[in-house]
């Protein structure tokens, strides 16, 4: 099946953090985007964080001919789906409701037409179960904000197509992505196994009053954090081993995996734990809004892309190495 890879009009299905960051990044490569949401007020709410994070995109590059006016609202997902290039599913992460929009869009979209969701970790196989011509289904699992960070896990089900996979790489590098092709589809795929890791450790952390969540975000952003933005942690550990490399690492620090380091088990969600987390990150918001943080972020972001970018350049890697 020869699938669609030069993407003109690309259509967005639930239009909320990760959907609208879709549609931002869409609008930014010069496409033309149809979107669909059923809550109330979500084409306004769209408009807003797609104009919140149009300066960022400004400040990085628009193609030619991108605008925000490219953005098209409508009010059904046969609509939405009917004349697309490619189709992106952010709808709430419940198995059930994926099962049963899939069903509706693969039926109303063309065949050729590839269908991606963001699913953080449910399984292809099971959510596209009832689609139309599977073969073009798959996971395309982005990172927040997607219109800046350049990772997407692309994972395929049973019934998916290895050209299908070929295809939606392709399109989602000509987006500017980084895509991963996570070859077993497990829950979690491969990125937030590692995230419900750090996270899990971080709840326990908190619920034992080891320290607040502003400590444990300290712990990271001044420490590994600056480190896995270029370096990973095999690679960042290899060079912790010295000259005698990970052999040696392995020898030294190998045991203290088998010490109480971490509680694998997740802590449970009690009200008191819930309480904290939630008093602790509104202290570390202090008077800013979400908005106003976002472009934060987003600058930051791109002041540290540019300069891993031009570093990587000086040293002869390419920024996708
Ligand atoms: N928030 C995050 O950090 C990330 C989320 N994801 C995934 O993206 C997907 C969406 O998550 P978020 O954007 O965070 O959620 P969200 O709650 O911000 O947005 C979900 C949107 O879907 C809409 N919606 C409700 N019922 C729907 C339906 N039947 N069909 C289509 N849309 C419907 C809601 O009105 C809402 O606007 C989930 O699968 C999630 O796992 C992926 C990467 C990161
Ligand atoms: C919390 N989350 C599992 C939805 C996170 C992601 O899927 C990726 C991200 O952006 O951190």
């Amino acid at each position: 099946m020869p699938y669609i890879t030069d993407v003109k009009t690309f259509a967005a299905l639930g239009s909320g953090v990760i959907g609208s960051g879709w549609i931002a990044r869409a609008l930014a490569h010069g496409l033309d985007v149809v979107a669909w949401d059923p809550a109330p007020g979500a084409e306004a709410a769209l408009r807003e964080r797609v104009a919140n994070a149009w300066p960022a995109l400004q400040k990085q590059g628009l193609a030619p001919g991108a605008a925000q006016e490219r953005l098209r609202f409508v009010s059904t997902v046969e609509e939405c789906v009917r004349d697309a290039d490619f189709i992106q599913e952010s709808a709430p992460e419940r198995l059930d409701l994926k099962l049963d929009l899939h069903a509706r869009i693969s039926a109303a979209a063309r065949p050729e037409a590839l269908i991606g969701s963001s699913t953080s970790g449910l399984l292809p196989s099971e959510f596209y179960a009832d689609a139309r011509y599977p073969g073009r289904c798959l996971v395309g699992h982005p990172f927040n904000p997607v219109y800046l960070l350049p990772l997407v896990e692309v994972v395929g089900g049973e019934k998916t197509d290895p050209e299908a996979i070929q295809a939606a790489i392709a399109v989602y590098r000509s987006l500017g992505m980084r895509p991963l092709h996570v070859r077993k589809e497990v829950p979690g795929f491969i990125a937030d196994r590692l995230l419900e890791a750090l996270w899990r450790e971080a709840l326990h952390l908190v619920n034992d009053g080891v320290a607040s969540t502003g400590e444990i975000d300290d712990a990271i952003r001044f420490g590994a954090g600056l480190r896995w933005s270029f370096m990973g942690t095999f690679l960042t550990y290899t060079l912790a081993g010295g000259n005698a490399g990970m052999r040696h690492f392995m020898a030294q620090f190998g045991p203290a995996l088998q010490l109480p380091w971490t509680y694998l088990p997740a802590p449970e969600l009690t009200e008191t734990l819930i309480d904290r987390v939630v008093e602790g990150t509104t202290g570390q918001l202090g008077d800013r809004g979400i908005a106003e943080l976002e472009r934060y972020r987003d600058d930051c972001l791109l002041a540290v892309l540019e300069a891993i970018r031009q570093t990587k350049a000086k040293h002869g890697f390419a920024f996708a190495e």
